[in-house]
């Protein structure tokens, strides 16, 4: 079946319909990672996003049910230029192509999608859409016109549990599977869930936190009432700036407890810090982002996956840069000059992508050590 994938600005490319069939409107990303496709599906960061793959062929390791983020696929619409239907992995359970038709997720593959991205590279991310019901160009156009903007909407809600929940797991192990930790734990860790990723949650776990997972607008006080050693700030989809009551119980609860945060809780804090944020033209999305560590002046390889930043010298007042991104010199990392308060860019718990920066979940536990006295 045919299907039309077209962009705001009017560029249109002709493909084949790919999972489930219908129309999708959202903003049209990248990512360059070579594998991972079913973690980036799940990622609900990717929520209000079609995601194109650089990649050229997608689907060949099929899909399982470990290798998941969340509990589905979040984002919009997804963009490959060869899809592999013939999956070839023991840990695969089904197609690629069964799994985004499950889950209602809307596909084009057979498309350039070269072409695609150094459009989007010259011309920004922008609003597309992809179709195999209406395909006629002028109309598609028009319709990506009209789709509503990422900027200025609070996607997090979408996201967010409904409830706290306690989490257990830690890493996958070859033979194991997925642990389950046992006892207490050393850190009593609750994590905003503005659209968290499991694999933060299972390093957490594994660095000895127990973690309770709480919906994003839990009030401060609530939070403090379950006295907890430290608090986590999580990943999580779309526009920071419209998200003013995370910020507000941030500011309420920063030197209370020691505050870790990853990619959207990083742009979070830093709001809340009273810095400033911005939408990057083409954003950065896969597994091979350069980053510097300024106090060692070693460089990470590191999983990325944002289209805001944090504004430079905007809150150099209340923080400290700790990590720079090398291809374009955008903060990666910061620390509060006083408070027991720290946040990264990217993705530290990789899936997928590189583990080169791991030891950010030790440092958040030495931290709550510190704060403890020990
Ligand atoms: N992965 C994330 O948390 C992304 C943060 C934010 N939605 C951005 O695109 O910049």
């Amino acid at each position: 079946m045919k299907a039309v994938l077209a962009l705001a600005d009017g560029r249109v490319f002709y493909g084949k319909a790919f999972g489930a069939c219908g129309e999708t409107t959202g903003e049209v990303v990248f990512n360059t990672s070579m594998t991972g496709y079913q973690e980036i599906l799940t990622d609900p960061s990717y929520c209000g996003e079609i995601v194109t793959m650089t990649y050229p062929q997608i689907g060949n390791y099929g899909i399982n049910r470990e290798d998941v983020e969340s509990g589905k696929p979040h984002l919009s619409g997804f963009v490959v230029k060869e899809y592999c239907d013939f999956p070839s992995n023991w840990r695969s359970d089904m197609t690629l192509n069964d799994y985004l038709v499950e889950n209602g997720v809307v596909g084009i593959q057979g498309i350039d999608t070269r072409a695609l991205v150094r459009h989007i590279r010259d011309k920004g991310a922008q609003n597309g859409i992809i179709s195999s019901v209406d395909l006629d160009p002028e109309s598609l156009i028009a319709k990506a016109r009209k789709a509503p903007s990422l900027v200025g909407q609070d996607l997090v809600q979408k996201v967010t549990c409904d409830s706290p929940y306690k989490w257990q797991e830690g890493i996958w192990t070859l033979g194991s599977g997925y642990s389950q930790a046992e006892g207490d734990g050393q850190f009593k860790v609750v994590a905003y869930d503005f659209g968290i990723k499991r694999n933060i949650l299972r390093h957490l776990t594994e660095a000895g936190c127990r973690v309770t997972v709480v919906p994003a607008d839990t009030p401060a006080q609530d939070v403090l009432a379950m006295d907890p050693d430290g608090i986590f700030l999580s990943n999580g989809p779309g526009d920071p700036e419209p998200i003013a009551y995370a910020q507000d119980n941030i500011r309420q609860l920063l030197g209370k407890k020691p505050i870790f945060g990853i990619c959207l809780g990083h742009q979070l804090l830093a709001l809340a810090l009273g810095g400033k944020t911005f939408k990057l033209k083409f954003g950065h999305r896969g597994g091979n982002q350069p980053v510097m560590r300024h106090e060692s002046g070693q460089v990470e390889i590191t999983s990325q996956n944002h289209g805001f930043a944090v504004e430079a010298g905007s809150i150099d007042d209340e923080a400290v840069q700790t990590h720079i991104n090398l291809n374009d010199n955008t903060i990666e990392g910061l620390e509060h000059k006083r408070l027991p308060a720290f946040s990264v860019q990217y993705h530290p718990e990789a899936s997928p992508g590189p583990h080169d920066a791991r030891y950010l979940f030790e440092r958040f536990t030495a931290l709550m050590a510190k704060q403890r006295g020990e």
